[in-house]
């Protein structure tokens, strides 16, 4: 059975259709990535999978219990940390997390809830008050609080949004374990490089549709080659090689250059045409095919 089946579903506010018929089958046991740009629609998808909104059409079901007719079910299967950062300031880390066991009936998670405390290093901020926390620390304790009830399906919603590497690498290690222990993990991200580490799969939203859907490997061989990259000290960039040149903005600047190649038997000859024309490189580095190239390719084709 699917981890979290999305049916054809719909979200129209005002004159804006939001989400414009999205289906998904995420399996379990996937580390899947949900990306987009600004206002493509990850954030109200992921609301309406944790039951937080409602679609105006189309179905939801986490573990085959749909989010709507069998809420407490399907809630009970997920966690999910929110972008926003909302708590309420009056408790400390240990009873915000003893509180959030409480509402899905555990009662005796202490175990449990020091054991997420200590992966995400908030042991030693357990007694403190959660509006005396930094940013990052509250983001830390969000990720807690969505895990309080060992949830198989775990999604987060740009869970590293403007937080320090040293959060970011401790949030990752924690998650990827519990992804390897057989937790289902959807992320969304603007950090693409992350979602290229990452991710298995990965589904690519615009405007509300999805545009890409495909293995995370897969997506990046559509993006045959790599890219030479060029500044010049001296001299002009021969005609015969401006053809190459992937940023038409460049040939009018006229110092910096990149330059499409499919092998890297390329490069030689394109050197050796450089030096035949005067020119001084002063800077040179080759650029391997990535995520954010196929990111950049498909937003910018699907208008
Ligand atoms: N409650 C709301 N009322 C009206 N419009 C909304 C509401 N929530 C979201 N929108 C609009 O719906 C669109 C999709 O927003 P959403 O937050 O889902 O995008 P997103 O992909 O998560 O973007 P971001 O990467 O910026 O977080 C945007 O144009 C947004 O302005």
């Amino acid at each position: 059975m699917a981890a979290i089946s999305i049916s054809n579903v719909k979200k129209r506010y005002g004159a804006l259709q939001a989400l414009d018929g999205v289906s998904l089958t995420i399996e379990q046991g996937e580390f899947f990535g949900l990306l987009g740009p600004n206002g493509a629609g990850k954030t109200t998808l992921i609301s309406i999978v944790a039951g937080l909104n409602r679609a105006d059409s189309g179905a939801v079901a986490i573990h085959g219990h749909d989010t709507v007719t069998d809420y407490r079910n399907a809630r009970r299967l997920l966690g999910v940390v929110p972008q926003e950062l909302v708590f309420d300031p009056f408790f400390t880390v240990r009873e915000t997390l003893r509180m959030q066991s409480g509402y899905f009936g555990l009662k005796k998670n202490d175990d449990w809830i020091d054991e997420v405390m200590h992966h995400l290093d908030l042991t030693g901020k357990a007694e403190t008050n959660t509006r005396a926390l930094s940013g990052g620390m509250k983001r830390r304790v969000l990720v807690a609080q969505a895990l309080v009830h060992k949830p198989p399906v775990i999604v987060l919603d740009e869970p590293t949004a403007g937080v320090d590497v040293e959060l970011r690498q401790t949030l990752w290690k924690f998650i990827s374990r519990l992804n390897r222990e057989g937790h289902t993990v959807v992320l969304t991200t603007h950090y693409l490089e992350e979602a290229q580490a990452l991710c298995n799969r990965i589904a690519m939203l615009k405007s509300g549709k999805v545009v890409a859907l495909d293995s995370t490997s897969a997506l990046i061989r559509r993006i045959s080659g790599s890219q030479l990259v060029v500044s010049l000290e001296q001299g002009t960039l021969p005609e015969e090689l401006k053809p190459l040149v992937s940023h038409p903005d460049e040939l009018v600047s006229g110092h910096k250059f990149t330059l499409r190649i499919t092998d890297y038997r390329e490069v030689e000859p394109i050197l050796v045409r450089l030096r035949e024309a005067g020119v001084v490189i002063g800077d040179m580095q080759l650029h391997q095919a990535d995520l954010e190239d196929v990111f950049i390719q498909i937003m910018g084709n699907e208008k």
